[in-house]
């Protein structure tokens, strides 16, 4: 036996060496050869009429809608006058809208848009763009370096709340509308513009009554685009070009709320514990045990592969070799927040209250978690997840909302609707690459998915990490440039849908 164990050795090294030059070789060799999932942009880009501009006098329509303060508080609880003044706004802002015999608008649910524009091809589905009319309330209101309802022009960026979330596609989208109708062209698909009012509070009294209103008539509709994930620029490591987000589907969410009820009393006897301080422990244990890393399992894995050709060394080794580097890009992607919630179902933490004195010991102790779920997790596997890691009975765990995650639409060179809207995305994004993804936050599209199978959620403005925390937060804005984009690519996006949805042919189409 020991007389054998150098031959043994040098055969387990020659082993390891032979295994480790296989991978190797399968690495590179897949490296070299992954197909790239990009198609050239279309000729036709923006040329200069067909091209709208971010003027004076759309610059002050913007700005205006800003002003209004179309606050959403709570499920139920906004501001109805602001949003009756804002909608008599929009009226006003676009005559050639609100006065074409094509269009015919409802407001429904008392406040929400809904527009139809009628197409000259009966024989062709209509399609719906969608946004929303509500923002959410101001935080920090010192730290603005414009005021949050000013829709100040400072330094080349217009500030205010709604001006990424989501007056920009809302307004972008009337603009867009008003300068075709104006030139007097009738689109040949019928179109429907849908603005809800509540989105920001779950969309249950417009967006969902606006899908209702759909439903009965009986309408079935191509393809739906909604506020979304937008172009980014530095967003996904590895990837130094401008990259087109399209979200396919969008995150579930499950809102809980959390609940101690134990012995108060007088501050000067306390127990070993209070209702407090377990809760604090199990909202401890949750932070400290996020939910599994599912990175590589959902619509995440094929944004890797769509872009793998286009990455920087060494992300484009591990892109094209997820088979092997999933662990390790899944660990990459769990090291910032804006990656993480691609990796997993999130856990928030958003409300915690308990106490009424300084000198009672509270009696009650409650907390609320917003968990975004994974599109290849579930609201019960949540569930499952959060009660073994509590382990306390003294914890009760109250559902107060929750949706599973969407189904998944069709992407690809297989799907019109996405190839059309990456080709719109190109003429004003010629450089930039574009992929599917999921949502990681929720949209009002949840009201309407038995309207269609093609839902997409997308901004068209390009976003870099830092503009991230302005999202819900302070010093929202939005550069005058991306708005000109806005605008652009509704007109671009209307335009392209009179075109026959039909599988158009690509440069690298084969490879797709
Ligand atoms: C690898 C790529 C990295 C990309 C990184 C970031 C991409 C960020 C994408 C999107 C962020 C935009 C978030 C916009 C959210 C707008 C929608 C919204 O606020 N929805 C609310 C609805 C609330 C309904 C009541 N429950 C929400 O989700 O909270
Ligand atoms: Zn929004
Ligand atoms: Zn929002």
């Amino acid at each position: 036996m020991w007389a054998n164990l150098p031959r043994i050795l040098t055969l387990v090294v020659r082993g390891f060496v032979l295994t480790l030059a296989v991978l190797t070789a399968v690495v590179v060799i897949r490296t070299v050869t992954f197909p790239s999932y990009q198609t050239s942009p279309p000729e036709c880009k923006t040329t200069d009429p067909d091209f709208i501009p971010a003027d004076e006098e759309r610059l002050a329509r913007f700005t205006s809608a800003i002003q209004f303060q179309t606050v959403s508080y709570e499920r139920g609880v906004g501001t109805p006058q602001e949003l009756a003044k804002f909608v008599r706004f929009i009226q006003k802002s676009f005559p050639t809208v609100h006065s074409s015999p094509m269009v015919r608008r409802d407001v429904v649910g008392n406040y929400s848009l809904l527009y139809r524009v009628e197409g000259s091809d009966a024989s062709l589905q209509p399609y719906m763009l969608a946004s929303h009319l509500d923002v959410v309330p101001i935080t920090e209101e010192a730290n603005w370096e414009a005021p949050p309802f000013s829709g100040q022009l400072k330094d080349g960026y217009i500030y205010g709340r709604g001006t990424i979330d989501a007056k920009h596609s809302l307004m972008g989208s009337l603009e867009a509308l008003e300068f075709l109708l104006s030139r007097r062209h009738q689109p040949k698909r019928t179109l429907y513009l849908a603005f809800g009012h509540d989105e920001e509070t779950g969309g249950h009294f417009g967006a969902k009554v606006i899908g209702d209103v759909l439903t009965q008539r009986g309408e079935k509709i191509a393809f739906i685009l909604d506020e979304g994930s937008p172009v980014g620029d530095g967003l996904a490591p590895g990837v130094s070009k401008l990259l087109a987000l399209v979200s396919v589907a969008e995150k579930g969410f499950l809102q809980l709320r959390l609940e101690v009820n134990e012995e108060g009393g007088h501050a000067s006897m306390p127990r070993s514990e209070s209702a407090i301080g377990i809760l604090s422990k199990a909202i401890s244990k949750l932070e400290d045990n996020p939910h599994p890393n599912m990175f590589g399992t959902g619509p995440e894995a094929r944004m890797m592969e769509y872009v793998a050709t286009e990455m920087t060394l060494p992300y484009r080794i591990l892109a094209s070799n997820l088979w092997l580097f999933s662990p390790l890009v899944a660990w990459v992607y769990s090291r910032k927040p804006q990656t993480n919630a691609f990796a997993r179902t999130t856990t928030a933490l958003t409300r915690f209250n308990a106490g009424v004195k300084d000198n009672v010991i509270s009696p009650e102790a409650v907390a609320v978690i917003d968990h975004r779920i994974h599109p290849m997790s579930s609201v019960e596997e949540v569930m499952e997840f959060d009660r073994k890691v509590i382990n306390d009975p003294r914890v009760k765990l109250n559902v107060i909302n929750n949706r599973p995650p969407s189904p998944t639409s069709p992407y690809g060179k297989d799907s019109p609707t996405y190839m059309m809207l990456q080709e719109t995305i190109q003429q004003i994004y010629p450089d930039a690459l574009v992929t599917p993804t999921f949502m990681v936050a929720n949209t009002d599209t949840r009201h309407y998915l038995n309207l269609s199978s093609a839902i997409y959620r997308f901004n068209p403005y390009v976003m870099t990490p830092s503009d991230l925390p302005r999202f819900h937060g302070v010093n929202e804005r939005i550069s005058v440039q991306n708005y000109e984009r806005v605008m652009n690519f509704y007109y671009h996006l209307i335009v392209n849908m009179d075109k026959p949805l039909e599988l158009k042919r690509h440069g690298h189409e084969d490879e797709l």
